[in-house]
């Protein structure tokens, strides 16, 4: 133990066997905890923790996720501006006041007797416009480092508008660092004089590590210096080119770790660790550019604007990372501070309207800190993660009034946040129902990297900043709505809780590696109930078999050192008991979400196989319906034979008769619907058409005459010739009769020939008269009509068959027929012809 070690302070957390779990710690800036201190004996810390952190004590604890409020000061032109308007009031220590703006067009524009509308939002803490960057990380960041060198591993991400102040709590100005420098600085004066400063050993994939061969380690020194003479080049362009525009210059630009305020070495943890335990750190930087992942710290190639893209994976345990991202070893604050300026120097900066050196892209600065056993053969106690996220802000782009590149930035940085916001909302159902739900990490590739942390990876801590601009008064709205959601998202941490174990024999430490290993794969089962939806698309799963072979080889390692004790003591038995119920009760709740998800997956695996079911019920129906078809067209055919041969067969009648039995089957044939009554039509038809043949064929016997009917015949036949007979006799009597006959004709001629010659006689005569009668009614006509057309002539006249005499005008007064001449005259014609009849009789 080092000068140094026994000179840290000890603090006690007591616990009810009033047997100490020790941790150390600089006692500066812990205010909280009640702090004890104390001195120890420098063999008893050693063999206390041994393996206290990396193999035996974690443990699943559920804990919500950390949401801190920063609020951060007006600039001079916002106030200028008349952006403050009382917007934002704070109730410390952890709420925050909303109020709508009173100029807002929906309160009506400087109207004071409105009433401002106003919300209230809680958080983990808040922290007002004059808190400074020190007592930002204090509040918010510094335990999950103290974590991270514990062993375990932490998210902080940013979270705000565009303008807010994310870069500045990120980054920080110069001679103002924020989160992320702070974090170099203390883990590096934490681990100071413990550094493993050889490259032999690199981390892997999410916590794994390899061994690197003597070839590699010089490349990895190899690229290293070529990073640095980079970053040294870059500032030499720099000073030449001398002041930059304000809009391209980087934040902490040109300065060193040592240079900014508040970085101070006192800043420590102590950390409570074994006399050989070193820390290798390793960084490394990346962006998330319009849904691209690219390498902060690869050189971009001539030509290009970016370096190339890379690949998110996932490892067995369904932790996400980034493959193929370059991880440097750092010795110090300062080598790590320089890693992050040149990654600073590749990442997305704009000017926008609303800021002039807006973030375009989600950068990503990760420290993974490997404890190293530094004994003989060097072994890796635990691979610990921190990881620090500046997102991009949020833009509403009639605002910022962005266009082309800037215009397409805003919207993938808009999309990814609002996937973001979709899966803290799903998150928070999920862990509201019963029922695992599915959570889109998926959907871009923000969430699909933050997606292990909040499945229980590690702890996670988000940053919220606000500026109090009234102008900003709807998105902040929503910033903070969003953040009252992700407050109750319930992260599942996997915690390393330091024990007492005074002696802690192999099998105890096996049994511990194996209850460890067995809550891993606990842990690893409920993520995969939330995240188990998620394992496909284009993501690659890592080999893990390297790994096994690994961790194999450390088993055997540590079961040399001794495989002979068998000790458990009675802490360490109740220790156990303990644990196993925990571990009971852990996997009565696994069964119970199996049996969910059984549930679930039964109901999907049903609803499949009914639309299967149906699809095969539709095919059926079709080839059912093509059968059918077929079966038609074979019996048509066959119809067509039986027609062909009832014709041959039948006389013409039978044939129409046929023919009309055909039709009427064709006719029902064609008629029935279905295949069955198809077939029953068919039958009967063709029972009907056997019949028609039949007749047809007793037709056919019939026309040829049979024995009986020409019996029939002859009898017939003989009758006739009887009558016939008969008649020969009676024919002389006929013959007399005959001749009387023409007789009694022959005189009777003689007698109409006498007649017919006075007729032609009378005829003559009668002729005679008509002639002598037609001149006497010409004559009478003629003198009628003189008569009439004479003025009062008094004329003998007929009327109504006896001689009248009257006068002609009262003759056409009175006479029926006197309305006209010409049916007078008719009359009197008829009157005439009607005597001259007379006469000839
Ligand atoms: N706490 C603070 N104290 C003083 N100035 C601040 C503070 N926070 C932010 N600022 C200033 O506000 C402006 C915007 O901050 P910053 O660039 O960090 O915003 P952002 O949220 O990162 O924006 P974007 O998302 O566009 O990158 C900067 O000029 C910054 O210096």
């Amino acid at each position: 133990m080092t000068t140094e070690e026994g000179a840290l302070v000890t603090k006690h957390f007591g616990d009810k066997n009033n047997k100490s779990v020790t941790l150390m710690e600089s006692g500066v800036h812990n205010t909280s905890e009640s702090v004890e201190r104390d001195t120890m004996n420098v063999d008893d810390r050693r063999t206390e923790v041994v393996f206290s952190d990396f193999h035996s004590q974690e443990s699943c604890l559920e804990d919500h996720l950390q949401v801190y409020l920063r609020i951060r000061p007006f600039t001079s032109t916002e106030s200028e501006h008349g952006e403050s308007q009382d917007c934002v009031s704070i109730e410390p220590p952890d709420k925050v006041l909303l109020k709508a703006p009173r100029t807002s067009l929906s309160t009506g524009l400087g109207d004071k007797s409105v009433p401002q509308t106003a919300q209230r939002f809680q958080f983990s803490q808040v922290l007002g416009p004059a808190t400074s960057q020190r007592e930002m990380f204090d509040g918010t960041v510094r335990s999950l480092v103290k974590d991270v060198l514990e062993g375990g591993n932490s998210l902080v991400f940013t979270y705000g508008v565009t303008n807010a102040g994310k870069t500045f709590t990120f980054l920080g100005p110069e001679a103002n660092a924020g989160i992320l420098p702070r974090s170099l600085s203390v883990i590096f004066n934490s681990i100071e004089g413990r550094v493993y400063n050889q490259m032999t050993i690199k981390p892997q994939r999410c916590r794994e590590f390899i061994r690197l061969t003597k070839d590699q380690q010089s490349e990895e020194a190899t690229s290293k210096r070529n990073l640095f003479r980079l970053l040294k080049e870059s500032d030499n362009q720099k000073s030449t080119t001398s002041q930059m525009s304000s809009t391209s210059k980087t934040p902490l630009q040109g300065s060193t770790l040592s240079d900014i305020e508040g970085t101070v070495t006192e800043d420590r943890f102590s950390l409570v660790v074994e006399a050989h335990t070193k820390f290798s750190v390793w960084v490394s930087f990346c962006e998330i550019y319009n849904e691209n992942i690219h390498d902060l710290l690869e050189p971009v190639p001539n030509g290009a604007q970016k370096s190339s893209t890379l690949r998110l994976s996932q490892d067995v345990k369904g932790n996400s990372f980034v493959k193929d991202l370059k991880w440097v070893q750092v010795n110090n604050a300062e080598e790590a501070y320089k890693v992050m300026k040149l990654g600073k120097k590749n990442q997305s900066f704009a000017s926008t309207k609303l800021n002039l050196l807006s973030s375009r892209s989600h950068s990503i600065f990760s420290v993974r800190i490997l404890r190293i056993e530094d004994s003989r053969i060097p072994r890796v106690n635990s691979v610990s993660e921190l990881s620090l996220c500046d997102l991009a802000g949020s833009e509403r782009c009639a605002k910022t009034q962005n266009k082309g590149e800037r215009l397409k930035e805003a919207g993938n940085i808009n999309t990814s946040l609002m996937t973001l916001g979709k899966c803290i909302n799903a998150l928070r159902q999920s862990q509201q129902s019963k029922l695992p739900q599915h959570i889109p990490f998926r959907e871009s590739k923000l969430t699909h990297y933050l997606q292990g942390f909040f499945c229980g990876r590690g702890k996670a801590c988000m940053v919220v900043n606000i500026n109090q601009c009234a102008s900003v008064y709807d998105e902040t709205l929503s910033v903070l709505k969003f953040s009252a959601v992700a407050q109750k998202v319930v992260v599942l941490t996997t915690k390393t809780v330091p024990h007492l174990a005074t002696k802690t024999s192999v099998r105890e430490l096996s049994m511990i590696i194996d209850n460890a290993d067995r809550k891993n794969l606990l842990g690893q089962r409920r993520r995969s109930s939330l995240v188990g939806w998620e394992t496909s698309l284009e993501d690659v799963q890592e080999d893990y078999n390297d790994m096994e072979a690994e961790s194999v080889a450390e088993e055997e390692t540590m079961q040399e050192v001794d495989d002979d004790k068998f000790l458990i003591d009675k802490d360490a038995y109740e220790r156990q008991l303990l644990q196993l119920k925990a571990l009971r009760e852990q996997l009565q709740k696994e069964r119970s979400e199996n049996l969910t998800l059984e549930s679930r997956i039964r109901d999907e695996v049903t609803k499949e196989f009914s639309d299967l079911f149906s699809e095969m019920q539709t095919d059926y129906k079709e080839r059912l319906a093509k059968e059918k078809e077929i079966v038609e067209e074979r019996a048509e055919r066959r119809l067509e034979i039986l027609k062909n041969l009832v014709n041959k067969n039948t006389s013409q009648e039978e044939r129409d008769r046929a023919d009309d039995e055909l039709d009427r089957a064709e006719r029902a044939t064609k008629d029935s619907s279905s295949l069955g009554g198809m077939f029953d039509s068919m039958c009967s038809d063709l029972a009907g058409i056997k019949m028609a043949a039949e007749t047809a064929t007793t037709c056919l016997v019939v026309t040829h005459p049979s024995s009986d009917t020409i019996s029939n015949l002859s009898e017939q036949l003989s009758v006739n010739t009887n009558e016939l007979e008969n008649y020969c006799k009676r024919a002389p009597q006929s013959n007399e009769q005959l001749e009387e006959a023409r007789k009694t004709l022959e005189s009777q001629e003689l007698k109409f020939s006498r007649l017919l010659e006075m007729c032609h006689e009378k005829d003559e005569v009668i002729s005679a008269l008509q002639n002598t009668v037609d001149q006497q009614v010409k004559d009478t006509i003629k003198d009628v009509s003189a008569f009439l057309n004479g003025p009062g002539v008094v004329k003998p006249f007929f009327w109504g068959g006896g001689p009248l005499f009257c006068e002609s005008k009262f003759i056409r007064d009175h006479h029926p027929h006197n309305h006209n001449k010409s049916s007078f005259i008719g009359h009197m014609q008829m009157l005439m012809r009607g005597v001259a009849t007379c006469l000839c009789f």
